[in-house]
């Protein structure tokens, strides 16, 4: 299993528009980087472990698909409740097979009821058999004979990943999963997964009850758990003592990873783990490689957090997440595609009075001529007039479908719930304006070298800027970095970046042939903005650019 991820994995980032990796039914034809999944998928057809489907109908819409093996809370925090609707917030489709039925609520666990072992066989035939899932996640499996069950299934029907949480004891202390079944998580299910989730407490467990009170603990066990292995370990440190950000460590075997985040002081905790490791099942189920899938979970799992903080469901003092925050929004955003950077429009103040035109005139003209992004930037307006603007500008920019965002100004952005921010390097870190912002929101950053690039992914920027490529009369004191500059730069960033400075018509081609993938367009001003008739520079700019994609291919 951990071979075939390997592959899986390997859909480009930086695809415009990535084909859905959704697992294919038997009979119609398969993405390309499955086809070693499809090898072993068509072997267990031949050996008639799929039910043949009674219709083929090739023109339906195939979903990306998690099974979760967990058990159920009644006070639907946590296990299977808190996996179908972490999977349902992220738009996966989720089955379940139930391992345990607990009675609980805010206040603990009342009662388990084990599922029996040849039932839990008989739930996973059924799915596994009828419709198989691109990903199974795990949870509560509160027996040997279960875990030894899952490992049978799971190599009669091979799945593309397996994402482990190996709960152990719930929020409020009840042990759901005791020692007994350490050994066969150590020999059978952890060699098969591609990631296993442990907090500090399920990871001592697994290492025979090694102390882990430190970050450098943390990355001893993560390379222990990983030498048991699994592809990938994520150790979990909210638990961590004395520490005011919460600090995960990734490990993957070569590379170690911290993720920081602010900690959320809430007590509505309950099902963070589960929802972690749903999020992480349901991204790499979409295609998402290992790295970007837990990026996106652990944002999408603070964003629940902050949103859920103040929530009151239950006496007790574990309180549920909400996690279905996205449905409450009445405006359903489209996700940030990298394309939206080919055009790139920033607006400029003094450029914008000297032609005497508004801001939200200049926004227009830019839209109407075919800029496919637009930045407020904004650099003399009072507040209040630029909070008044972008207002004004989103209505416009929602009409077309093109994102707006603010230039340095969170506070604005958070205000008129603008799409997001592009920020500077002497701006708040991407990750302190990410958890403002929140997971759905764009971040842009401004990056001049790798190390730039390489932290402003780490923090969960969407895309860098990069320039000056030439020198520009807009930005006082910007260092040019040339072509070769921005090359560099592209060369080491894992986001799509735009070029910026002195770009127009007269070099907008050069930039845009300099041949590296993750260069997605160019961001301009004075091109656009210091001019008379906006629009048809805009236009003219356009066409430059697909005539240079033209030149390309
Ligand atoms: C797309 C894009 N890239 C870079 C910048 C520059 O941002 P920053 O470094 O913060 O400088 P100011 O624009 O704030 O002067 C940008 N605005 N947009
Ligand atoms: C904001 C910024 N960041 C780097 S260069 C630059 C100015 C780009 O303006 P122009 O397109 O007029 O050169
Ligand atoms: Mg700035």
């Amino acid at each position: 299993m951990a071979h075939l991820c390997s592959q899986v994995l390997s859909t480009s980032f930086f695809t415009p528009k990535p084909q859905i990796p959704v697992l294919l039914s038997p009979g119609v034809a398969c993405v390309k980087s499955f086809h070693q999944y499809r090898f072993l998928h068509i072997k267990a057809m031949q050996d008639g472990k799929f039910a043949t489907p009674t219709s083929c109908d090739e023109s339906k819409v195939r979903v990306p698909h998690v099974l979760t093996v967990a058990g159920s809370d009644s006070g639907a925090g946590a296990g299977i409740q808190a996996d179908i609707k972490a999977c349902a917030a992220r738009g996966v489709y989720c089955s379940t097979v139930i391992t345990a039925v607990t009675a609980q609520n805010t206040v603990g666990v009342q009662g388990v009821n084990i599922v029996p072992e040849d039932f839990v066989a008989e739930q996973l035939r059924s799915v596994l058999s009828d419709m198989p899932p691109n990903v199974v996640k795990t949870g509560m499996l509160p027996s040997t004979g279960i875990v030894k069950t899952l490992c049978q299934s799971l190599k009669e029907f091979p799945v593309q990943a397996l994402v482990v949480d190996p709960v152990m004891v719930s929020t409020s202390g009840h042990t759901l999963a005791g020692p007994s079944i350490l050994d066969s998580f150590r020999e059978e299910l952890l060699p098969m997964a591609d990631i296993v989730t442990p907090n500090l407490k399920e990871a001592s467990a697994l290492l025979g009850g090694v102390p882990l009170e430190t970050i450098a603990d943390m990355r001893s066990a993560a390379k222990a758990i990983h030498d048991i292995g699994p592809r990938n370990v994520l150790v979990k440190g909210g638990d961590l003592p004395a520490s005011l950000d919460a600090v995960d460590v990734f490990y993957d075997g070569n590379d170690f990873y911290e993720f920081r985040s602010s900690r959320i002081m809430t007590p509505n905790t309950h099902g963070t783990g589960c929802t972690l490791a749903s999020s992480v099942a349901a991204e790499l189920a979409k295609g998402s490689q290992m790295l970007s899938a837990v990026k996106v979970a652990k944002r999408y799992v603070e964003a629940v957090l902050s949103y859920s903080k103040n929530i009151a469901i239950g006496g007790g003092c574990q309180g549920p997440m909400d996690h279905l925050l996205k449905l409450k929004s009445n405006v359903q955003r489209r996700r940030f595609d990298p394309c939206d950077l080919f055009l790139y429009a920033v607006t400029d103040s003094r450029m914008n009075k000297k032609w005497g035109r508004s801001i939200v005139d200049a926004v227009k003209a830019a839209i109407e001529g075919g800029a496919s992004i637009i930045q407020l930037r904004e650099k003399e307006v009072e507040t209040g007039d630029f909070l008044e603007a972008a207002k004004a500008c989103l209505k416009i920019c929602r009409v077309h479908g093109v994102p707006l965002l603010i230039n340095d100004r969170i506070d604005v952005a958070l205000a008129s719930d603008a799409d997001g921010v592009h920020i500077g390097q002497s701006d708040m870190p991407a990750h302190v304006a990410r958890a403002l912002l929140g997971s759905d929101k764009i971040i842009g950053v401004s990056c001049k070298t790798p190390e730039h690039a390489q932290q402003a992914w780490i923090d969960g920027a969407d895309y860098i800027g990069s320039g000056g490529v030439y020198p520009t009369n807009t930005k006082e004191n910007n260092k040019t970095i040339g072509l070769d500059g921005l090359k560099t730069v592209c060369v080491s960033s894992k986001l799509p970046v735009v070029a910026i400075g002195g770009i127009g018509m007269s070099n907008a081609q050069a930039v845009m042939q300099l041949g590296v993938p993750n260069l997605k367009g160019v961001a301009v001003v004075s091109a656009l903005f210091d001019r008379e008739c906006v629009m048809t520079e805009t236009r003219k700019l356009l066409e430059v650019l697909k005539e240079s994609t033209k030149i390309a291919k």
